[in-house]
């Protein structure tokens, strides 16, 4: 890690799926407090194919235990094995609840007392399917709710036909404001992030292993979901290169009227931190009202 954390502040929430648990947390329908402070840390981790994925699991786990204090703690997509690390999934493929990764990142979201969403891993599930499948964590380190990667990426090859694709979107009642759930290539489909909506999400978390080559759809694509949903957009990548393919990082914060309101400058490793306000969803929304002119 290259020490670099940038920090930023603004003045600126479905059921779950039948795969999720249940959680406990207030009432995920009710407004937020107004200017409520909600702080969020993003970990634009390092994955490194020569780093043992055991190793990256405990040096994970020290990075979240570290982030004590924050209300959200957002991992990258596939950081124990690599996203692009196709050759590795078969072997690395683990359960979602109580296995490895799930297990370590369970105990350091309780030891720090976040709520985590731990980014995801390659889900082997009880029929032996393979699932790119996200966890987040309560701070008592129950697993509050998975999501199954919708949209696979790769098209004909890669994780498109290593992977089974999920079906269900999923929110998570944050007791501060519902969260909406999304990996990486789901966000070029904007349905998804509607469907979301209409469940109640003013946060939408986007662990993502983006390649550089597309980063300015990345930047792109993370502002879009925020202005067109007025919701807050949590865009967490992933630092360095693996399995040949540099990867984007620029992990980001956007609040709900499309400003940045942090940033990584770079590809490096990091913290990214903001402090957000949850209640200016809903002020965006009240004077610019442009989700009630839905008509489709
Ligand atoms: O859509 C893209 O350009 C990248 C998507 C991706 O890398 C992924 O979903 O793993």
């Amino acid at each position: 890690m290259d020490g670099g954390t940038v920090r930023a502040s603004s003045s600126n929430s479905p059921t779950n799926s039948p795969d999720s648990a249940p959680n406990p947390g207030a009432d995920p329908a009710a407004d937020p407090p107004a200017d409520a402070s909600f702080h969020v840390a993003l970990v634009q981790l390092r994955v490194d194919p020569d780093e043992p994925v055991s190793a990256r699991r405990e040096r994970t786990a020290a990075l979240v235990r570290a982030q004590r204090g924050a209300d959200l703690v957002v991992l990258p997509e596939l950081w124990p094995v690599g996203a692009f690390a196709f050759d590795r999934f078969e072997a690395e493929a683990e359960p979602a609840r109580h296995g490895p990764t799930a297990e370590a990142m369970s105990a350091a979201a309780r030891d720090a007392g976040v709520w985590l969403h731990a980014g995801s891993v390659v889900e082997r599930a009880p029929g032996g399917e393979l699932f790119n499948t996200s966890l987040v964590f309560s701070p008592d380190g129950e697993l509050a709710a998975t999501y199954r990667k919708i949209h696979r990426f790769g098209f004909d090859r890669g994780e498109a036909t290593l992977m089974d694709a999920g079906t269900q979107p999923v929110t998570v009642p944050h007791p501060s404001a519902v969260l909406g759930l999304a990996t990486c290539y789901d966000l070029r489909f904007p349905e998804l992030f509607r469907a979301l909506v209409d469940a109640g999400a003013r946060l939408l978390v986007v662990p993502a292993g983006w390649p550089a080559r597309r980063a300015a759809h990345w930047s792109l694509l993370a502002r879009a979901r925020a202005v067109e949903n007025q919701c807050y957009v949590l865009a967490c990548g992933t630092a360095g290169t693996h399995a040949g393919v540099l990867q984007a990082g620029h992990s980001a914060v956007i609040d709900p009227w499309g400003e940045v309101v942090a940033e990584a400058s770079d590809t490096e490793e990091r913290v990214l931190t903001a402090v957000i306000d949850p209640a200016e969803v809903g002020r965006v929304r009240e004077k610019f009202p442009a989700l009630k002119d839905r008509v489709l």
